[in-house]
Parts: structure tokens; sequence; C-alpha cells
């Protein structure tokens, strides 16, 4: 996954109509988002289908790469680039078997560095830090240090992502610590102009095209 830089969409937890979930996130792809994770938590099986298979179109139509969160079924059954797995989700080594070598697989770290070497070693394309500033849509979550992401994209040969309350406005020190994509809820889906909300964050990142820029 070597050359990942920029805004990693991640979508709000809702039961929001298929084809307005994917116009927002068309709007957010053409304000510069690269990545775009589909999470939904809720039960609603058919619901979750649909909505991911809406995303998928509309990721694909812009050649940007769509992760489904926690369930691996739901990639494989779609044909979705990668799956991201936390501490409660399958564990990156069976997954990187089942799934093949050219998938997309993410793993949460939360504040541990141990964590990522492991995640880096069974396979993983990424790794995720958070939150990093308290988060709306994870108030509970563990809160990890900026300076972690030094440490992390130091010492590590895969991306890293910091994630958790990131706004235009922070976001850019995250960046100057090490992270190379910020992943994002709330900064971009909570503001009336989707496109507007994602260009602030892309615009935090150096310029020219990122997916050309190899991280060294
Ligand atoms: C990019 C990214 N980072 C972290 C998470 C959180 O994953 P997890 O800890 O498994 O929690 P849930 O998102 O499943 O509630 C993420 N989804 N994406
Ligand atoms: C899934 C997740 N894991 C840690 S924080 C978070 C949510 C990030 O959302 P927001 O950008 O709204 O803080
Ligand atoms: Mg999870």
């Amino acid at each position: 996954m070597k050359g990942y830089r920029g805004l990693y969409l991640i979508t709000p937890d809702q039961e929001t109509d298929p084809r307005e979930l994917a116009r927002q996130v068309a709007a957010a792809i053409r304000g510069g988002a690269r990545l775009v994770q589909y999470r939904n938590k809720g039960e609603n099986v058919a619901r979750r289908a649909a909505q991911a298979a809406a995303l998928l179109q509309v990721c694909r139509a812009a050649a940007i790469p769509l992760i489904i969160n926690d369930d691996v079924e739901l990639a494989v059954q779609l044909g979705a680039d990668g799956v991201h797995l936390g501490r409660d989700d399958a564990d990156p080594a069976s997954v990187r078997a089942r799934l093949g070598p050219d998938a997309l697989i993410g793993v949460s770290c939360y504040a541990s560095l141990a964590l990522a070497q492991a995640a880096q070693y069974h396979g993983a394309s990424y790794v995720a830090f958070g939150s990093v500033f308290p988060s709306p849509t994870k108030p509970r979550a563990v809160r990890a240090a900026p300076e972690l992401l030094a440490s992390a994209s130091r010492t590590l040969r895969i991306p890293v992502v910091a994630i958790g309350g990131i706004t235009p406005q922070n976001g850019g020190r995250l960046i100057a610590a090490g992270a190379h994509m910020l992943a994002v809820v709330t900064g971009v889906f909570a503001q009336p102009d989707l496109a507007a909300a994602a260009r602030a964050y892309a615009s935090l990142f150096p310029d020219g095209d990122p997916l050309d820029e190899p991280i060294p």
C-alpha cells in the first residue's frame, strides 16, 4: 500500500438511504478523499449490503479503493478492496490468508506501537492509531498521543493512519508528526458541503497527486 497519503473517509454509522450515502461519498471524493471505508455497526444486513454496494459503484467510478469495516464476508461478497479490523474482529493473519496478497487490510492499534509491529508482521496494509482527539463518533475510544504517530512512521514500513476527532484545524500537526492518512467521519459528514469539507483536509497534504508519492 505504498504511496497512500491523504483523506481517508469513513461513513457515519447511520441508516441513510444508499443512493443518498453514495451521493455524499461522491461529493467527498470530488473534494479529494483518497480512500473510503464503509462503517455501519447496525444489524440490518440488507441495508448494509445495499449501502456498501452503492458505495462500491461510486468508488469504482472514481478509482478509489473501498474498505469494509469489520465484515470480511461482506467484503468478499461485494468484491470490495479490503477490510478494516480491530480487536473485536477477525485476526489479520487469517484474513490475509483468506483475501490474498492484493487485499487492503487495515488494523486498529489504538495507542500501541507493539500492536502495530505485530500487525505489520502479520500482513497489515496499514495501521491506525486513535482516537487522537475526542471523537464525536466514538466518545469512549482509547486515546492515543499524537507523538505516537512519529515513532510509528519512523519504525514501520506501512502507512500510518490517524483517527478520532480530526478537523482541518488540528490535522496539520498530525501530518507533521508522521501520519500518512487522516481518517475522518464527523469533520466531513457533519458539514453542509461535503466536497468543500473534504477539500479542507486534502489541502493539508503536500501538493501533487498523493498516490504518486511513495512513502519513504
Ligand atoms: C481507519 C480506522 N481506524 C480505526 C477504526 C476502529 O476500528 P475498531 O477498533 O475495530 O472499532 P469499530 O470501527 O469497528 O467500531 C476504524 N474503523 N477505521
Ligand atoms: C471508528 C473510530 N475509532 C476511533 S475514533 C473513531 C471514529 C472517528 O470519527 P470522528 O472523525 O467523527 O471522530
Ligand atoms: Mg471493528
